[in-house]
């Protein structure tokens, strides 16, 4: 909690500000009970008008002073909170771009999502409540005694035997509170996890007719978060009820005692009227406490998830010995010896890779699904680092680059097209910072998709749904195919990114290709797109399995032909 409050720093001249404003409210309020007491006494009793008169106007002037200091803390409260938490939610969010993909298998999206938003939303509440009335209940239970004290030691002495034990009893529920409401974020995870699948598989949803199966699916999570909470919060509940029924004793033995020592002349029934009036506001207090524990413990919970993802260490980060100026000019890539097994897994999903691709050349990336292709591809961008083995650009070790130089030259496009809600112009011009308009044309031009955003109503500018639902697969492709190529890549990275296009199209978009004289990596299980390349790799089962020209695999790689056949021959079927 310590770590996350470390956030307030900067706000330390406001919170104090917050503070002495509350501590001002909370004098007052612990000043009333004696004044009321001299009215009684020394007015009221004494049948003296002008004492009435001056210790009410003092009454009046406190309240006064107390509703302007709670207005103004109020401000300030909310000011501190609400940056803290804006502070939080972007260091939290920095922290989650660094990430790697190792890093990302740790926190699983929706609990990065429930993260950045309702546990921190938990912890800027509690803040808030800190400087608003948190610190004002123990304050006020503590000053309560105090003033009890200097009032009548013996009433006193009756109302505080109970206090240290309810202390005690408050403490113990804070730990059990912190584990509980550990367990509820937890399960507030899976709901959000079940909710993100099934809003983005909604279509799939529909066309297998599995509603009410992920409705069932739904409910079960659903129910396992409401159970958890219903727990958490009855534990907490009880707190309420044990606390009323303790100081209810003791005022009740501040009454006995105190009508007995009225009667004796030992106190005077202003000492009586201003402890029961202490001991109603110390039990004020103490429910408000109980409320505060819940939110404590709650706000410890959310803190520790977010320390854990501040804490952890992003582990693809720029080595030390860096060349600060070093870059990618050619776009020669050579694999030596690479092994890449992912984290948590029993067998390496690559091994033993060697090839060499000089600058410009289009190489085809074959193998059967699961043998390793996008796995080969995400090492070249540093997504994940090798193993074992080197992997060189323009005879450079990649890891000595800075992995933004390394990036910055590389265009990849991803297997599944994902682009994001703004315009088919913003869409584009997000591969290149301050692209111009004529570049976002020339792009588009050469990914074949220019003729239909023409089409498109409003052009350029046609807003695009969320992950661009308003337009088909195809469009999707090649429009992530302009976003690389806006960058005038060196390298560029299409994993099976021409799939959803028609022939001629390919053929026009690979012809486009040759200007940007970029090497490039095409993934595909089409064997029309291999016979285009200069180059073909063979992946089997994570080692490559042969490399050539269409026309060498031919004669060396009996699975090529075998692919070369069924291909051909499927295509001599259908037409
Ligand atoms: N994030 C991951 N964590 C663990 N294993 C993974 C991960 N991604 C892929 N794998 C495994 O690594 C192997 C290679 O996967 P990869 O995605 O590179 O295959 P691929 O040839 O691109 O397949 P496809 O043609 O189906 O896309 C597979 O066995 C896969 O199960």
């Amino acid at each position: 909690m310590i770590k996350v409050l470390s956030y307030l720093k900067p706000y330390r001249i406001a919170i104090a500000f917050a503070l002495l404003l509350m501590l001002t409210e909370l004098a007052v309020e612990l000043v009333q009970p004696l004044i009321m007491a001299k009215i009684i006494d020394d007015g009221i009793l004494a049948n003296d008008l002008s004492a009435v008169t001056k210790w009410g106007g003092i009454l009046i002037g406190c309240s006064i002073i107390a509703f302007f200091a709670g207005i103004i803390n109020s401000f300030y409260a909310a000011h501190v909170s609400y940056s803290f938490g804006f502070d939080v939610r972007k260091k939290v969010f920095d922290k989650v771009q660094s990430f790697s993909f190792a890093n990302f298998n740790l926190f699983p999206t929706s609990s990065l999502i429930t993260r950045m938003t309702n546990d921190i939303t938990q912890i800027q509440n509690t803040v808030f409540m800190s400087l608003r009335i948190m610190l004002r209940a123990p304050l006020l239970i503590i000053g309560g005694i105090l003033m009890a004290f200097i009032v009548n030691v013996k009433l006193a002495l009756i109302l505080s035997i109970v206090v240290p034990f309810l202390f005690i009893f408050l403490m113990w529920l804070m730990k059990k509170g912190e584990q509980l409401f550990k367990e509820v974020q937890e399960k507030l995870d899976t709901v959000n996890a079940v909710m993100r699948e099934t809003l983005t598989g909604i279509r799939l949803i529909k066309a297998f007719i599995r509603r009410k199966h992920e409705v069932n699916r739904f409910t079960k999570v659903n129910e396992d978060l409401k159970e958890r909470s219903e727990v958490a919060l009855r534990v907490m509940e009880i707190t309420m009820p044990v606390l009323l029924l303790i100081m209810n004793l003791s005022i009740m033995g501040v009454l006995w005692f105190g009508s007995i020592q009225v009667n004796t002349g030992g106190v005077q029934v202003g000492e009586v009227v201003a402890i029961v009036n202490y001991a109603t506001r110390i039990t004020g207090a103490f429910s408000v406490f109980s409320f505060i524990i819940m939110a404590f413990s709650r706000a410890k919970a959310s803190s520790n998830r977010i320390v854990e993802v501040l804490e952890t260490p992003a582990d693809l980060i720029d080595r030390t010995d860096v060349d600060p100026h070093g870059t990618i000019t050619y776009g020669k890539i050579e694999f030596h010896h690479v092994m890449f097994q992912y984290p948590d897994t029993d067998s390496p999903a690559l091994e033993n890779i060697s090839f060499t691709l000089q600058p410009g050349q289009t190489v085809a990336i074959l193998g059967a699904t699961g043998s390793g292709k996008t796995t080969l591809f995400q090492l070249i961008p540093r997504l994940y680092d090798v193993n074992d083995g080197t992997l060189f650009v323009d005879g450079q070790d990649i890891r000595e680059l800075k992995i933004e130089s390394l990036r910055r030259k590389i265009g990849f496009v991803p297997q599944e097209a994902l682009l994001f809600s703004g315009s088919v112009k913003e869409n584009i011009a997000w591969g290149k910072e301050n692209a111009g308009m004529d570049e976002i044309i020339e792009a588009a031009k050469d990914a074949q998709i220019y003729e239909t955003i023409k089409k498109l109503p409003n052009q350029f500018e046609t807003k695009l749904g969320q992950k661009g639902v308003n337009l088909s697969g195809g469009q999707k492709q090649r429009l992530s195919i302009a976003r690389a190529l806006i960058r005038k890549p060196k390298i560029l990275l299409l994993d099976d990114s021409t799939s959803a296009l028609d022939m001629k199209t390919e053929a026009n978009l690979l012809r486009a290709l040759k200007k940007y004289t970029c090497t490039t990596l095409i993934i595909t299980q089409k064997i029309s797109t291999a016979m285009e390349a200069d180059k073909i790799i063979l992946l089997e089962d994570g080692k490559l399995l042969a490399e050539g020209t269409h026309q060498s695999l031919l004669q060396t790689s009996q699975l090529y032909k075998e692919i070369f056949h069924s291909q051909s021959r499927e295509e001599r079927d259908y037409a």
